[in-house]
Order: C-alpha cells, then structure tokens, then sequence
C-alpha cells in the first residue's frame, strides 16, 4: 500500500504534485494544522506530516500517531514540534535548512532599511497626504557596527550582504572558529563586547533553552543609547516588554520584528510605538523560498518513505539513496548482532563498543551504530527503531563508542558488537557473505559461521562428546526441525557453542527436556526478525 502522507500547513501546491508523482497517497489540508483536535484525531492514519511553522507537533498529537514515520519541515525553525516526544517515538524530523535562507536574510537586511529610515511610518504618513519630510530624520548604515547574534547559514548570508554595504560586521557565535569568522571577514566577540558596540543587532540563532531571552532586560541595558534591534529569527529571544520600556526611555532608537512571543501576535507591547517595524512571520514568505521548501520537503519525504534514505533530519544520521542500498546488509546485519545482545542481557547495559572493520569501515557508521543500538533496545521496547534507540540509550546513561580499522583478513569487512554491564562483557561479530547475507562469525570470540533465521537456539556446554548427539535428538523428539546446524569451541579448550537455526518458534517442552539432560550450561531461544 502507499504511504501516506497529511500537508496539514499551507505549502507550494509543487509538494502535493510531487507526492503524486512519486505514488505517495497524499491529503493537502493547509487549515488542518491549526485545529490541534483535529489533527490529534486524524494523525494516526499517516505516515508522513508535512509542516511549516502553524502546526504544532506536540506529545499529545503524536501519542495518536501510531503509523507516523516521518516529520518534515518546509522551512528551517523546528521549535514547534516536540523532538524529543518524536525521537521516543521513533519518528523522525526532518527539516530543509538551506531553502529559504537567502530570503531570510534579505528580509533582516530591508528591516535593518526600514528601520534605519522609518520607511513604513514615512510611508503611512505620505499615504495620508502628509508631507513630512523633517519627521522622518534616519541613520546611514556605512561605517556602523552591525552586531550578528548566531552567524549560521542565514546569519552568514546577512554578514556578507552587511559587508557589501559597508558596514562593520561582529559575530556572536559561541560555534563560529576564529578562521571561518576570519574567512567571512567579521569579527568574532563576547556578548558583552557586541551588545556595547553594535549600532544594529540582527538575531540569528535557533529557540532553544540557552538562546531563550538572549536580549534580556539586563542584557538589553547593555547595550549603547540609540541602538536598532532586528529580529527574523524567534520570538521568545528577545524581551519585548524591556524593549518596549527602553524605546519608550530613548534608550533603543527603534526595533523591526518579523517573529514575536505569541504568534499569530494580534497583541503586543510594541504595538503602536514610534519606529517599530512589524511584519507578521514574513522570513520565509517569497515565491522562491516557498517553492523551493515545498519541493526538497516531498522529495526528502518520499525518498525517506520509498528509499529510506534520510536527508536533513535532526534525530537520525543522513543516509544517501545509493548508501540505503549498499548498506542495506550491514544495517541488517546490525540489528541482529543487536538483537542478538539484547536477547541475551537481561542486566542494565552500561556501555555498548561497536568495532567496524574492512570495508564496512568506510560506510556511513552513524546510521550502522543506529541500527545495534536499536537491536538492542528492541529486547525491552519492540517499537525501538534507529531513531529512538540512542536518544533511549542515553537517557539510561549506556556510553556508545565506536572503533573502526581496516584489517579484516579472511572477510571483506565485519563488525563486532561488544556490551559491558556490571556482571560481564558480551561480544558477536558478524559479516556479510557474497551472497548477500549477513552471518555471526563470532560469540564470545569463539569462530563460528551460522546463518540468521527467525528462529534460533543458543545453546553452550563443556566441551565434551557426546553433545551434538544429544542436542539432535532432544530436538528430533520434540517435533523442532532443524534447518542449520553451526558448532564452535573456544580454541583453548573448556567452552563450546552451538546456534540451531530451526524452522518455528523452539516450544517450552524442548527447552525443558534440554535442562534435564543436565548437559548445557546456556539454553536461549531467540528470535530475528529477518524481514
Ligand atoms: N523569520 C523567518 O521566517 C525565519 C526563516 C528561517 C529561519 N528562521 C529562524 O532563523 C534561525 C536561524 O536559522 P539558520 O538557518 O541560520 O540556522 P543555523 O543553524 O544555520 O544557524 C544558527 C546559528 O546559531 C548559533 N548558535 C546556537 N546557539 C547559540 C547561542 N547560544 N549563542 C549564539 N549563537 C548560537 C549556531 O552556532 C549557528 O551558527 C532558525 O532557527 C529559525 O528559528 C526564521
Ligand atoms: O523557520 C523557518 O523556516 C521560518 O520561521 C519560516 O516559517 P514559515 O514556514 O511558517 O513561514
């Protein structure tokens, strides 16, 4: 059946097109995002949401989302879904950081405009017939500090247009390298030191805990009397009630906000102010960018949703179409060395050392230690998957490491999963065949080579005769048909191992009649989910 997928925002027709396009079922209901009820109550039939900033991705919503797989965003901002909520989930979010960012940024330069010349109030005045031309008195932007709070993609792109016009640009970025801000031609500076220099502050920075109120009141009395703020980034970054109280004072010359605390803001204690700009949420609002969002938007989304090859998203590694498909084996292969661990462990994990070795070493490991993980995590929660397992994982403190070398001898690459609790270390390494299939090859570093089934039986003993013989036929009498068959014994001796891969589920009667024999010292039925 066709995934399907819900528009609940009100995106380029290009998406729906695209989505037909590319056989996805698709419902365009740009109002839907708006009724949280509604959505809660319809969500669970798709598998696909796409978004802009008017829907509200929240826990409630997505505990109705049962069949959900994919978030996407048509635009840059995610502050407005539940990421966390998503990743438990195992639902991933996916944005498209790079399509509306030009035009982000061109609206922060005409705000800077607007509000250097009070160009809109000029513009109402002369409307009303009004001829004002000593009102209007505004500033040159040449030669005047530009202070750029966040200098990502839309914060760059505003440093280099600032540049262009001549201006003094200062970076605050605590992630911005002293060559990048060297190569982008600003300087890069402490907080403190940009808000006592800047004659104009533009905002660049994501919502997030540590950028909430950035321009603080206290923040916002640092900065030099007749300062210009420019925010196209978030409401929630800047303190409007301090700034309305120091336009009010003189101490700030004028601000022009495209985003605000509450949104849709139809109150705010800017509103009416002298020299207060005012767009509603207009940063992304021009042809190009809305095209251009809506179109990598149902691309990323059907490629996920047909392909799985993910793109852009903030909870899971990016995986390329080509790489879903030469990986494919190995992330198999990675889900059952995790499966396989998690079945066996039932004390806490408190770290997880994957090894890549050969070829499998130059793959995307990201997305293969994704898939161990999830292995694992799927012996306690069967609904884990790639992108909920690490964000699980670390919630329980495990630590997760990864090695990688280029040695593997006798294969062309292999991984080997080892687990630490408090008790032992567990170890299976696995490979992928030439025909395609992933193999153990090695349980507790002794060699074996047995094929994965959906049912199997790990059993261990003393190495001693007598063994196989009885394994057969405790197994024979309890009606288990065996399809494969795979021996190993540590080479110093004491410790052997058989992995039974059998055609149904191994029943109680055939485990019990094992433990009578007195033989084994380890009897587990597992299960793969080999797809
Ligand atoms: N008004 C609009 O319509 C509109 C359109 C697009 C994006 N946006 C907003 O603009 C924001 C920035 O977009 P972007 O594409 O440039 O994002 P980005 O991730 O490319 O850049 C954000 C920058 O902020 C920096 N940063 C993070 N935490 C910081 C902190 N505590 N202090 C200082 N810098 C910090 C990061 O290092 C990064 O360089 C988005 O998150 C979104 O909220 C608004
Ligand atoms: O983060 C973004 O991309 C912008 O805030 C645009 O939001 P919008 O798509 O709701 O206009």
């Amino acid at each position: 059946m066709a995934p399907k997928v819900l528009v609940s925002d009100k995106l380029s027709e290009t998406a729906v097109q695209i989505f037909r396009d590319r056989g996805i079922d698709v419902d365009f209901q740009p109002d839907l995002g708006k009724d949280k009820d509604r959505l809660a109550e319809v969500i669970g039939d798709y598998d696909g949401l796409a978004i802009r900033s008017a829907t509200k991705v929240t826990e409630k919503i997505l505990e109705n989302a049962h069949k959900l797989k994919v978030i996407a965003r048509a635009g840059i901002g995610t502050d407005n879904i539940d990421k966390v909520a998503a990743s438990k989930k195992g639902v991933i979010v996916m944005n498209t950081p790079f399509g509306n960012m030009i035009t982000t940024a061109e609206h922060a330069i005409a705000l800077m405009f607007a509000v250097a010349r009070q160009i809109p109030e000029a513009s109402a005045s002369t409307h009303a017939g009004k001829w004002e031309k000593s009102r209007f008195m505004g500033t040159e932007l040449t030669n005047k500090v530009l202070g750029v709070i966040g200098a990502g993609n839309i914060g760059g792109i505003v440093c280099d247009r600032a540049r262009g016009l001549k201006m003094k640009v200062i970076a605050y970025d605590p992630f911005l390298s002293e060559a990048k801000a060297d190569k982008m031609g600003v300087e890069k500076v402490e907080l403190d030191d940009l808000l006592a220099r800047a004659d104009f502050i533009t905002l660049h920075v994501p919502l997030t805990d540590q950028t909430r109120n950035i321009l603080s009141r206290k923040n916002l009395e640092k900065t030099k009397k007749g300062v210009r703020i420019i925010n196209c980034a978030r409401g929630g970054l800047v303190d409007e009630a301090a700034v309305a109280d120091m336009l009010k004072s003189g101490h700030i010359a004028g601000v022009a906000f495209d985003v605000f605390e509450v949104e849709p803001a139809t109150d705010s204690p800017l509103f009416g102010l002298p020299n207060v700009v005012c767009t509603p949420h207009l940063g992304a609002a021009t042809t190009e960018a809305q095209e251009n969002v809506a179109l990598q938007v149902a691309e990323q989304m059907s490629d996920y949703l047909l392909t799985g090859a993910v793109t852009n998203a903030l909870n899971m590694p990016s995986v390329t179409a080509e790489e879903a498909k030469v990986m494919g084996p190995w992330i198999k292969l990675s889900g059952h060395l995790g499966s396989f661990i998690g079945q066996m462990t039932d004390e806490p994990i408190k770290a997880i050392n994957i090894l890549y070795d050969g070829a499998v070493s130059q793959m995307n490991l990201p997305a293969l230690t994704s898939a161990s993980v999830a292995g694992i995590m799927k012996a306690v929660n069967p609904e884990a998957n790639m992108v909920s397992a690490p964000v699980v994982a670390k919630e329980r403190g495990i630590k997760i490491s990864t090695t990688h070398q280029d040695k593997s001898g006798a294969f062309e690459g292999y991984i080997k999963l080892t687990v630490v609790t408090d008790k032992r270390e567990r170890s299976i390494g696995g490979t992928i065949f030439s025909d395609g299939k992933p193999r153990f090859i090695q349980i507790k570093g002794i060699n074996i080579d047995a094929e994965i089934g959906a049912h199997m039986l790990y059993v261990t003993n003393n190495d001693q005769p007598g063994i196989i013989g009885a394994l057969g036929q405790t197994m024979g009498t309890n009606d288990v048909n065996i399809a494969n068959f795979t021996l190993g014994r540590s080479t110093a001796g004491g410790e052997a191992i058989a992995l039974l891969y059998v055609d149904a589920p191994v029943p109680q009667k055939a485990i019990d009649a094992l433990r009578e024999t007195g033989l084994f010292l380890q009897i587990k039925p597992l299960q793969f989910d080999i797809g």
